[in-house]
């Protein structure tokens, strides 16, 4: 390792090239610009793998050094001849193939920075010390390893031993590489020179051995006489390797005595330089961060999950095959203990046995899915949570823990998938060894790391980090590049969240407007963009693996959707703590086959009706009212006290008293039914506020989660406030399918309407109603009344004598006495307006007790309203 202090800063700063797992993509080399281009701008634009060669790669440099004829030119050309094989290419320096990719190999010799000899020098160059640390240039050398180093090429002199100078018109012109050998009797004299050397290697030879090689060489070919080589040995030779040569051995990394003659030692630094080639950067100076072995399959894999085009089921299936192997790689550093067994032939078999003291810690959310390939690898292995959440945007993060209570025991593979910032993982890491967990018990697994977060090794250098690629940089939004996305979004089993700007039903839509004639519908999406704060979830699965989410089209099959971007980020929260609750708590999911199970569905609604709050932090921050749909009849049933035990869960784990309060209340239904219908009749709340406010269409409203509410309460309060404007003020109002009579109550409030009749079938959302009724403002004179009543039986009855219907279709659609009443006014208005001169259609439907202003709410000039 490099002495110098900042080299890991150094190193650092170069270490953002893309490095699938050590093997470039050839041709890198040839386009390396200098480091002024080397801008962030230009890296983050970097979104491929063809843009790698914007960031030099850390070449390994390798010091040699030893007395002189030591060999330490033949370890050199043996190392070299060792590391190259059949496909080596020969340029102007040597090329080595290894998997597929070309390092390259260049050899300086500290002899071509001999400085030249003046003429005086030269005419007394027997009293001349060659071997003393002044007669090199040692600046130019250092400048010259800098400049490879850092990818730019350089002009080595060329130095003549017999004429004691340098060639003056003639450079050895030597390009940036992959490997640099430095080999020279002073190479480890200097510090500044040692400090640029990965890897510094003593060749030490008995010194009667080197002087026989020096009288032959010399003599033979450095024109030199016997006696002179002598005289010069015992004046100058000698002393200097006592004193220059001899104390730098202590530098060295590896000693080889015998040199050349030493196949052992130079197989083993092969070996070794085989494998830092193999190694990104950061492995080179971190050594707790390993990269798993890259072969083509795991290329392969992740050119699929990287491909932004992938399917969902494809990126899930491949995800899971690669994160199985790095959870292997990082069980591979746990210890073990020596353990015997009998095979069936009757032999020992002498092996180990695996390490028992071992637990998952998933950072939430994406974390989790690694969990299955993690039980896949580890059989009852337990898992833990970390939840590290950013609270608004003052960044401050609440942390939320589920931790196994023998932590500080066990070895810890901490999951993410994506080490970007390494935020989170610092976060992680504190808080396991707050609890107990010692540095070097806990290893960090992930698919992709961005070099900024492997600065985490730096503060825990007893942690292991297991990835299976180092990507390039982070860009500016803290992405990495080029990445894969946002794992969990990519990882969801949702298929529908892909073109949100654009969802299916928008299309289904406009052609149900085709088929009534209207050819225009358009959709404001941009307007009436939000989250979703209400869902209706399945839960199946089991409660080991519980499955929270949605049908899959046309099927009963559960579809989780752990991170679904439709919803508000608080469902996702909940949805999360209700999945633990059910494993940790042994909750049964429902088996529709079967009719068994505790817990069939759960509906979540939010209310971002929070008034100690600015209104600006009011929506984000939203908490949730958890329904709990049990499977049994009433609270006498016997797993009522699991029901007691998951609701203490949510409100103790995301009530108002814990860290980070983002659930309302918890509520049960009690529903037996083998049915589809989801709710009971049974209603109970348990925990939590009693009353959930949220403010739409101007006005208070309550909402039980009996009561229907809409999914999208910023969506459908763009539509309240857009509706209003088609009322005219003080007209009467017939609500159908009125649910809670929000729309209704809003029109009455914002249009002072003279009466407003809602119309609904469950009675449930009376109760919600009276409540909304109860906090509009005391200066509305309107008569306002809710009936428990189908709307689609006799219609005509219930929209006598109302000027504006309002029909908010339900989920099965419109019945067709409904349709056929809607028809018949929408006829009779359109005679009543081709009528000029007599309005007496109009009087007479009057007469018979309604009339219609203008069209029915839902239809405007082609518009949906
Ligand atoms: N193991 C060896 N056996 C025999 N001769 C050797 C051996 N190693 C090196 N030599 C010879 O000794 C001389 C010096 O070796 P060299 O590798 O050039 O040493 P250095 O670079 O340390 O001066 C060369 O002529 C070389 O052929
Ligand atoms: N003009 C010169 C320069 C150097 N030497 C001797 O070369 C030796 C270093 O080369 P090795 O291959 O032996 O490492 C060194 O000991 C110098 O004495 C020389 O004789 N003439």
């Amino acid at each position: 390792m490099p002495e110098e202090t900042n080299s890991i800063d150094y190193v650092m700063e170069k270490a953002s090239g893309p490095h699938f797992s050590g093997l470039r993509l050839d041709g890198l080399l040839s386009s390396r610009p200098s480091s002024a281009t080397n801008t962030p701008a230009h890296r983050t634009s970097s979104a491929s793998v063809s843009a790698s060669p914007l960031a030099p790669k850390q070449p390994f440099v390798i010091g040699v050094s030893g007395g002189t004829a030591s060999g330490k030119t033949t370890v050199c050309d043996m190392i070299i001849q060792q590391l190259h094989d059949h496909r080596v290419v020969l340029v102007n320096r040597i090329s080595l193939m290894l998997g597929g990719m070309a390092y390259q190999i260049t050899s300086i010799m500290q002899d071509s920075f001999y400085r030249g000899l003046t003429p005086a020098e030269l005419e007394r160059v027997h009293e001349y010390n060659f071997d003393h640390p002044d007669a090199f240039d040692t600046d130019q050398l250092v400048d010259c390893i800098q400049k490879l180093r850092s990818g730019q090429p350089y002009q080595v002199p060329i130095y003549d031993f017999k004429s004691h100078r340098r060639c003056s018109d003639s450079f050895r012109q030597v390009n940036a590489s992959d490997v640099i050998i430095l080999e020279g009797i002073l190479v480890f004299h200097d510090q500044r020179v040692r400090n640029l050397m990965n890897m510094k290697i003593f060749v030490d030879t008995d010194a009667d051995v080197r002087l026989a090689r020096r009288i032959r060489r010399d003599t033979v070919e450095r024109g030199r006489d016997i006696n002179s080589v002598l005289e010069q040995y015992a004046k100058f030779v000698k002393p200097a390797f006592d004193d220059f040569v001899l104390p730098s051995k202590k530098y060295a990394d590896v000693i080889i005595p015998r040199g050349g003659d030493n196949h052992v030692a130079i197989d083993l630094i092969v070996q070794h330089i085989r494998t830092k080639l193999g190694q990104h950067d950061l492995c080179k100076i971190y050594p707790n961060v390993y990269v798993i072995q890259s072969t083509f399959q795991i290329r392969g894999m992740h050119t699929l999950i990287r491909d932004k085009d992938i399917s969902k089921h494809d990126f899930v299936f491949y995800s899971d095959r690669l994160i199985r192997l790095v959870v292997e790689h990082g069980l591979g550093h746990l210890p073990f203990t020596e353990k015997q067994v009998i095979t069936p032939t009757g032999s020992v078999y002498t092996g180990v046995d695996f390490c028992k003291k071992l637990c998952g810690i998933s950072i939430v959310r994406s974390g989790e899915s690694m969990e299955n390939a993690l039980r896949a690898c580890c059989k009852g292995i337990k898992i833990g949570k970390i939840l590290i959440h950013r609270d608004g945007d003052n960044g401050k993060q609440l942390i939320y823990e589920k931790l196994p209570k023998d932590i500080p025991e066990r070895h810890v593979l901490l999951l993410d998938p994506v080490l970007a910032t390494g935020n989170s993982a610092n976060q992680a890491i504190e808080l396991l060894i707050q609890k107990g967990v010692p540095e070097s018990h806990i290893i960090f697994l992930n698919l992709i790391s961005a070099p900024e977060g492997i600065h985490v090794c730096k503060r825990f250098p007893s942690l292991k980090i297991v990835t299976s690629e180092i990507d390039a940089a982070l860009n500016e939004e803290f992405r990495v590049i080029p990445g894969m996305g946002e794992f969990g979004d990519r990882c969801s089993g949702c298929t529908q969240e892909f073109n949100l700007h654009r969802p299916v039903i928008v299309d289904e839509a406009a052609e149900f407007f085709k088929s009534l004639g209207i050819s225009d519908f358009t959709f404001d999406s941009s307007r009436l963009w939000g989250w979703r704060c209400r869902a209706k979830l399945a839960v199946r699965g089991s409660s080991k693996n519980p499955l929270i989410g949605l049908y899959e089209e046309g099927t009963h099959n559960v579809v989780d959707i752990p991170h679904c971007k439709a919803h508000h980020p608080s469902i996702n929260l909940a949805v999360q703590l209700l999945r633990q609750g059910v494993t940790e708590l042994n909750v049964e999911p429902y088996d529709e086959d079967q009719g068994t199970g505790d817990l069939r569905y759960v509906q979540m609604a939010v209310t971002t009706y929070n008034t100690s709050l600015p209104a600006s932090e009011r929506y984000k921050n939203g908490k949730v009212q958890v329904a709990l749909v049990w499977n049994s009849r009433n609270e006498n049933s016997p797993n009522f006290d699991k029901l007691n035990a998951l609701a203490n869960y949510l409100w103790r784990n995301g009530g108002r008293r814990s860290d980070v309060y983002f659930i309302h209340s918890v509520w049960a239904n009690f529903q037996t039914s083998t049915n589809n219908i989801i709710f009971g009749n049974r209603w109970r709340h348990l925990l939590g506020d009693r009353d959930f406010w949220e403010h739409l269409g101007g006005i208070d409203i309550s909402l039980a989660p009996s009561s229907f509410g809409q999914a999208n309460t910023r969506a459908f309060d763009a539509l309240l406030r857009k509706l209003q404007k088609y009322v005219s003020l003080g007209a009467s109002v017939a609500d159908l399918y009125a649910g809670a009579g929000v729309i209704g109550l809003s029109l009455a409030a914002t249009r002072k309407c003279r009466s407003v009749k809602c119309i609904e079938v469950n009675k449930e959302s009376k109760l919600s109603f009276e409540r909304t009724v109860e906090r509009l403002p005391k200066s509305i004179d309107t008569s306002i009344s809710w009936h428990h009543a189908d709307a689609s039986v006799e219609p005509l009855s219930w929209i006598m004598g109302s000027e504006v219907v309002v029909v908010d279709p339900p989920r099965k659609g419109l019945d067709s006495s409904l349709v056929d009443v809607l028809r018949t006014i929408s006829s009779l208005e359109h005679k009543a307006k081709s009528s000029s001169e007599c309005n007496s259609n109009i009087k007479d439907e009057k007469d018979h007790g309604f009339y219609v202003q203008g069209k029915p709410w839902w239809k405007s000039e082609g518009k949906l309203l």
